[in-house]
């Protein structure tokens, strides 16, 4: 299997304090991790380092083959689907939803009038469509609901074919129904083989998709534990992480968790 993510002893330090502490941490193409910790834990600034928006501070990070302290970002973030409401804001609000797609393609995050290749018109209608957007391509971003704002943020971030897609929460403040569209979609898309490897932030047990395979149990900045969902995701390993005797359960490959105060 093919690298795509390696964390080597890799810190990240702002302002005096320390995001992400000594991790250590690899991604194979054929998996798909789910990152969770408590708030603060550094899982959004995992995710910045692993879409080459931020460089460690010391030790290494090497995303698709390129060492981020010597790679040229501008050509590796392009290689990797990232998803996040920042991401999404930086959309004008009145962009059509397809324009929103299809700019993708080209790094742009506004159309502002350019001659799209006729291939990538394609490629857009037929994300859209997956990510049951198709009805809604003339509408502007503005006039989304936030479930169809979550849909289209994973849409933009798949249009360029990645070799890495990094979700950040892309099922929260949801509704019960609409966070179940996207975990039925998501899932499905993660059990497609030829889908590239996955790193998703959630805060919620409830919210792992069926068809991911491992996590990243966070605390301060360090990867507390990682490995295989199935042994890794215990009642033991979650309550250290959050600080709360906590109980996992599995029901057919869904998880669910409930704290003992
Ligand atoms: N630019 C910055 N300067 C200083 N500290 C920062 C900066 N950005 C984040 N932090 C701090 O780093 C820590 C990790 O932040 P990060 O956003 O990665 O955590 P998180 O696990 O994603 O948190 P949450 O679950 O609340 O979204 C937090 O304590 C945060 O306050």
């Amino acid at each position: 299997m093919v690298q795509v993510l390696s964390f080597n002893n890799a810190s990240l330090e702002r302002e005096g304090n320390t995001l992400v502490n000594n991790l250590n941490w690899l991604v194979t193409s054929d998996q798909r991790w789910i990152i969770l910790g408590a708030n603060g834990a550094g899982k959004t600034s995992v995710l910045d380092l692993a879409a080459a928006w931020d460089v460690p501070t010391s030790g290494h990070v090497t995303v698709l083959d390129e060492d981020l302290t010597s790679a040229d970002p501008e050509w590796l973030r392009p290689r990797v689907g990232f998803a996040s409401s920042s991401m999404s804001k930086r959309i004008p609000a009145t962009e059509t939803v397809e324009d929103a797609v299809v700019t993708a393609a080209y790094a742009a995050a506004e159309r502002r009038g350019e001659e799209y290749d006729e291939l990538d018109l394609r490629r857009a209608r037929r994300v859209l469509n997956e990510w049951r957007l198709g009805d809604l391509a003339n509408r502007t971003v503005l006039s989304l609901s936030e479930g169809e704002a979550k849909r289209l943020q994973i849409a933009r971030s798949i249009m360029t074919d990645p070799e890495l897609l990094l979700l950040d929460e892309p099922t929260a403040a949801l509704d019960l129904g609409s966070r179940e569209e996207i975990l039925q979609m998501l899932g499905f898309f993660a059990g497609n083989p030829s889908a590239p490897a996955i790193v998703m932030v959630t805060h919620h047990v409830e919210e792992i998709p069926l068809g991911f395979t491992h996590v990243l149990l966070m605390k301060n900045g360090s990867a507390a534990y990682a490995g295989p969902l199935a042994t890794t995701l215990t009642s033991e390993n979650l309550s250290d992480v959050f600080g709360v005797k906590v109980t996992v359960f599995n029901n057919a490959g869904r998880y669910s968790a409930q704290a003992t105060l």
